[in-house]
């Protein structure tokens, strides 16, 4: 099981903005942890910045204890499945062909063009499409299927990839509440199933507080919370985290 290690991490844009203060964090093996925080905290830039999507100004992020490196990024990438809000499938491909995507990272890079995937491959990808329960969608084209069923084949493509780490952005943001709950579900299991590492953001106080092992609430791109879900509530931090309009919002919703 695989550990994520933030030492020192900053990040400043090309534009002067410091999206990310220092900040050291360690992501323990085989959890499931939640950054929670308000519209533009720096969830998405403290995320992407563990598989090389972007880079930190200042400090060093280790993944299984070996430094993130350009020259080990294509290495460390095939470890680390991405999950998106918006899915990121190619809509005109079929769905098998999309979860086969995901065992791009162990071919070489014409193989991939040409779609050119081992019967192994094909065999892994059948293995995650019964996970994700979509057996029956092979063969449909990524845009016919709905958006609970596009994230399902986003998380096949990821489990196809075999990662020890599951990074998951606003996973279930454009899902109505049953299909989120599900999804959530789904990388739980995964993550406790598997031994998977699951670092996810979310907007949701409450699916935080029931699938996460640990929450870390973040402002203006500073830790202010990392504890138990079952710790935010006492706490007043709940309303730190989120401005207090914000938060009843989200508790009368
Ligand atoms: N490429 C960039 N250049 C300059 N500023 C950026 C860039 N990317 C993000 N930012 C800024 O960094 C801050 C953090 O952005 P980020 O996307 O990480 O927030 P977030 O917490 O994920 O927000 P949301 O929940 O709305 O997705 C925001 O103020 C954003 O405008």
């Amino acid at each position: 099981m695989t550990t994520i290690e933030f030492k020192g991490v900053t990040k400043t844009f090309n534009n002067g903005f410091r999206a990310i203060q220092r900040t050291d964090l360690t992501i323990n093996p085989g959890e499931f942890t939640v950054i929670l925080g308000s519209s533009g905290a720096g969830k998405s830039t403290l995320l992407r910045m563990v598989n090389g999507l972007e880079t930190p100004s200042q400090g060093e992020i280790f993944i299984d204890q070996r430094k993130l490196t350009p020259q080990n990024l294509r290495h460390i990438r095939a470890k680390v499945g991405m999950i998106f809000q918006q899915f990121n499938l190619v809509n005109r491909l079929n769905v098998m062909t999309n979860v086969l995507i995901g065992r791009s990272y162990y071919r070489r890079w014409w193989e991939s063009l040409f779609y050119l995937f081992t019967k192994q491959d094909y065999k892994l990808a059948h293995w995650a499409l019964e996970r994700v329960e979509l057996t029956d969608k092979v063969w449909q084209r990524a845009s016919n299927l709905s958006g609970g069923q596009q994230q399902r084949v986003a998380i096949a493509r990821v489990l196809a990839q075999k990662p020890q780490i599951i990074i998951a952005d606003e996973p279930v943001a454009s899902l109505d509440p049953a299909t989120s709950l599900e999804i959530l579900g789904l990388l739980s299991k995964i993550c406790k199933e598997d031994g998977v590492t699951v670092l996810a953001s979310l907007h949701q106080v409450n699916l935080a507080m029931q699938f996460a092992d640990r929450i870390i609430g973040i402002k203006q791109g500073k830790v202010i919370f990392d504890d138990q879900p079952v710790n935010l509530l006492n706490n007043s931090l709940l309303e730190t985290i989120y401005d207090k309009k914000e938060h009843e919002k989200i508790a009368v919703a």
